[in-house]
């Protein structure tokens, strides 16, 4: 497992990874490590193509799927490096400390991917989500070549330099919300709450269903539509777990337009995808559809009906 930094940045830290500062791009012109892009389906990054000195093609070990080669990493830095501490590169490392503290993104699982315009940003795969920083990120353009499936290609924008770095394994499951609801962002937890309410409903329960509660009114149709009131019906699809990550994409799409108007799908002894139309949004609705799972699960041990006030 890649090993991340501590986020202290500590010059005594014996971590593999280049200690770069987080809003000071690295300026050593002999620094050549290759930067892997397939630029040819984003007209919008023109400016970087004229800035590929050279493109060979070379065997990437940790990305076989990638095509093209950009000779100067630095060129793209800027993807990720910004004084904004909203920008998707510094909000996705604070966020997932966040849920880390949540028990959310624990033990390298879960996550958020956040999409501004044609940039995708996602976090490295299989890495101690709370210890990323925005030098780990990577970035995709929106606009792919194909749907980046299981096994399919995936065109990347900015790798992060510490070669070994895989994008996250749920970015085809992050690209349905983004596709089919043009969501600004979705988040993967692997809460306990999702995942002990999958357990309590049983195998049979294709999905969860509760009504009457005041959080209800945190969550919006579809996940980004208008919000539902407080005798509205939630709805989620529950969806069964496979072995990797990637090969939940099919039936997370099949439940997403069985569904239209859920606003996450939850995965069996797995946890849950949410999503928003910005990554503010995706974060509320988690925090309240967390709050209803607990609360679901204890109605449920007490043998509380979870729809109707009765
Ligand atoms: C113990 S994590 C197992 C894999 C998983 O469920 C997951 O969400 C992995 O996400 P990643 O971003 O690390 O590829
Ligand atoms: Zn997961």
């Amino acid at each position: 497992m890649p090993n991340i930094p501590p986020t202290s940045q500590s010059s005594t830290s014996t971590s593999s990874f280049p200690d770069t500062p987080l809003r000071t791009p690295p300026s050593d012109p002999s620094s050549s490590s290759p930067l892997i892009v397939d630029v040819s389906h984003a007209p919008v990054f023109a400016d970087a193509i004229t800035q590929v000195k050279e493109e060979t093609e070379v065997p990437v070990a940790s990305a076989p799927h990638i095509t093209a080669v950009v000779d100067s990493l630095e060129d793209l830095e800027h993807l990720v490096l910004s004084d904004d501490p909203e920008h998707p590169a510094n909000m996705i490392p604070e966020l997932c400390r966040e849920f880390y503290k949540l028990g959310w993104v624990t033990g390298t699982g879960g996550g958020i991917s956040i999409r501004l315009n044609d940039h995708v940003f996602l976090a490295p795969s299989g890495v101690q989500k709370e210890r990323i920083l925005p030098e780990h990120i990577f970035v995709l353009p929106f606009s792919q070549s194909s749907i980046p499936r299981p096994g399919s290609k995936r065109d990347m924008l900015r790798i992060p330099k510490k070669l070994g770095l895989k994008e996250s394994a749920c970015t085809p499951l992050f690209w349905n919300a983004f596709t089919m609801r043009n969501a600004g962002a979705c988040i993967h937890t692997h809460s306990q709450h999702a995942v002990l309410l999958t357990l309590l409903l049983g195998k049979k329960a294709e999905s969860f269903k509760m009504s009457h509660q005041e959080m209800i009114k945190g969550v919006r149709i579809g996940g980004v539509g208008k919000t539902l009131r407080f005798f509205d019906t939630l709805e989620i699809p529950i969806i069964e777990n496979t072995a990797d990550e990637e090969d939940l994409t099919d039936g997370m799409a099949e439940a997403m337009r069985k569904y239209p108007d859920a606003p996450a799908i939850l995965v069996r002894r797995h946890g849950v995808y949410v999503w928003g139309n910005t990554w503010e949004q995706a974060k509320t609705q988690a925090e309240c559809l967390d709050y209803l799972f607990e609360m679901a699960t204890k109605m449920l041990s007490l043998h509380l009906p979870l729809v109707g006030d009765n």
